[in-house]
């Protein structure tokens, strides 16, 4: 099992040199092949989605699953189109290899480049949701880095149909160096990821805090975490009522089961009277459960409402990740900002306001990789924020953060051109000078 796995990551290693240096046309024409084919395979993969489906529901029925699980598990026909014109999204955007990042002139006819280029081979270990195959692929196909896959176990008939069927159309596309994208299926195959750094240059893990936490520690390779959204939403006194009712309430269930549905809905004292009965009202008749901390209780009890939960400590710093929040009342948008930064995972937090100085002073100072102003938490998303597809949400601040996109997979090489230029000459008394020019001149080079 072990060498199996080192086999798929030299292949892939050996292949992403390949990658990085594939025409964008043929890049282009592979996704093309890709979104047919997961047309043209569509029942396939439905039916291995079926049999995870199946499976998934008996774990239900001994609560050894949780319904947001099952619900990023199940593909829908809207996940499918949205699949397939993921693909084609990223097809159409430019493709950010080869890119001149600045010019210098040394001296005459010494001149350096920094040019993007692909980090290399990237493992991406993700949660039981098959819609992320064709969403990293494309991404880490334009720009032109090797993967290996692993996906939730939960899963694994849908990944290995979506796997193979997007391979196979690479591979139909001349240059496409289809060992580049390798799959791997079991917490084994991971293990084993693990100790490859002569072969892997990035793990993207995204799951629990536990699993990122556990990745992080057990290898020497760089790791670009994607764990848990405890996302917020701040319902200030200036706040316009009805844009706050929609916002909050798509922001909780539009896809409770996402990382970037609100988890807590903090709501200012001065305005809570007058909000929170029909926000309440609106939530219950959504399939809400709410969960009161003492304040917003009282204001609900008085409101009418019966059978409330109160909120525990717990709930702070709970991902529901479900039909499920809680609600806390608190003093002034600086309660709520120290709220959020300490109980909150610098995901995506929210505020409702016509306040412009109150607003500066949260989108400052909350410590997120997004914040919204009067906008659902659901927009943190690489497809929505115009990047085609997305990796996942980056938790971390290094190397990239928030939704990533292709931006997150590039590095960068320099590039000196010269003409038999030596060092000994611009050192000791008699040195030439350097020019250091910089200039707006792109590295070219025969295609
Ligand atoms: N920020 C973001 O972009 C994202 C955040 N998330 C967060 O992830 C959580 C939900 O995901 P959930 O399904 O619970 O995630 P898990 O952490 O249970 O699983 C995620 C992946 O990690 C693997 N895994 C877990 N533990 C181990 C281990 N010890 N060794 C090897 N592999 C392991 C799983 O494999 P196996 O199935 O084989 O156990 C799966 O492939 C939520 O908190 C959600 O917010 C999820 C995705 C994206
Ligand atoms: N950006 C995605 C959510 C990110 C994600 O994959 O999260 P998760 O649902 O926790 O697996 C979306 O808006 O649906």
């Amino acid at each position: 099992m072990g060498n199996q796995m080192q086999e798929k990551a030299s292949k892939a290693k050996a292949a992403s040199v390949l990658l990085a240096n594939v025409s964008t046309e043929a890049k282009d024409k592979a996704l093309e092949a890709m979104a047919l084919a997961l047309e043209k395979n569509k029942t396939f993969i439905f039916e291995a989605n079926q049999k995870d489906l199946d499976a998934a529901k008996a774990m239900i029925e001994k609560s050894e699953m949780s319904t947001a699980l099952y619900d990023r598990l199940k593909l829908s026909d809207a996940k499918f189109k949205d699949m397939v014109s993921g693909i084609r999204d990223v097809a159409k955007l430019e493709d950010p290899v080869g890119k001149t990042l600045s010019t210098l002139v040394l001296d005459d006819g010494l001149t350096l480049y920094q040019i993007s280029c692909p980090i290399g081979v990237i493992g991406v270990i993700f949660e039981a949701r098959p819609d992320v195959v064709p969403q990293v692929m494309s991404l880490c196909l334009k720009s032109g880095n090797a993967t290996i896959f692993k996906g939730g176990s939960e899963a694994k008939n849908s990944n290995r149909a979506l796997f193979d069927v997007l391979v196979e159309a690479m591979a139909t596309v001349d240059g496409i160096p289809a060992d580049a994208f390798q799959l791997a299926e079991s917490r084994e195959d991971v293990a084993e990821m693990l100790k490859l750094d002569q072969y892997i240059d990035l793990l993207i893990p995204r799951g629990s805090n536990d699993f990122v936490k556990y990745i992080q520690n057990n290898t020497r390779i760089s790791v670009l975490g994607h764990t848990s959204g405890i996302c917020h939403a701040y319902v200030a006194e200036s706040a316009d009522l009805e844009t706050t009712y929609a916002v909050c309430l798509d922001s909780k269930i539009q896809y409770p089961a996402a990382c970037n549905a609100i988890e807590t809905l903090l709501v200012n004292e001065k305005i809570a009277e007058k909000f929170l009965p029909k926000m309440s009202e609106i939530y219950q008749k959504n399939g809400v459960e709410l969960r009161f901390d003492d304040a917003s209780y009282k204001i609900a009890e008085k409101a009418g409402f019966t059978d409330l939960k109160k909120a525990t400590d717990k709930d702070w710093d709970t991902e529901y990740n479900d039909l499920i929040l809680s609600v806390k009342i608190v003093k002034s948008v600086d309660e709520a900002i120290v709220h959020i930064n300490k109980h909150g995972s610098h995901h995506t937090d929210v505020i409702l306001s016509t306040d412009q100085k109150e607003i500066d002073k949260f989108t400052g100072l909350v410590d997120s990789s997004s914040v919204m102003i009067n906008a659902s938490s659901r927009f943190a998303d690489g497809f929505r924020y115009g990047k085609g597809a997305e990796v996942g949400i980056s938790t971390n601040k290094i190397h990239s953060r928030g939704p990533v996109g292709m931006e997150g997979l590039m590095i960068y090489k320099y590039i000196l051109s010269g003409s038999g230029h030596l060092v000994k000459d611009y050192v000791g008394d008699s040195a030439k000078p350097y020019k250091h020019e910089k200039t707006q001149e792109k590295y070219c080079r025969l295609q």
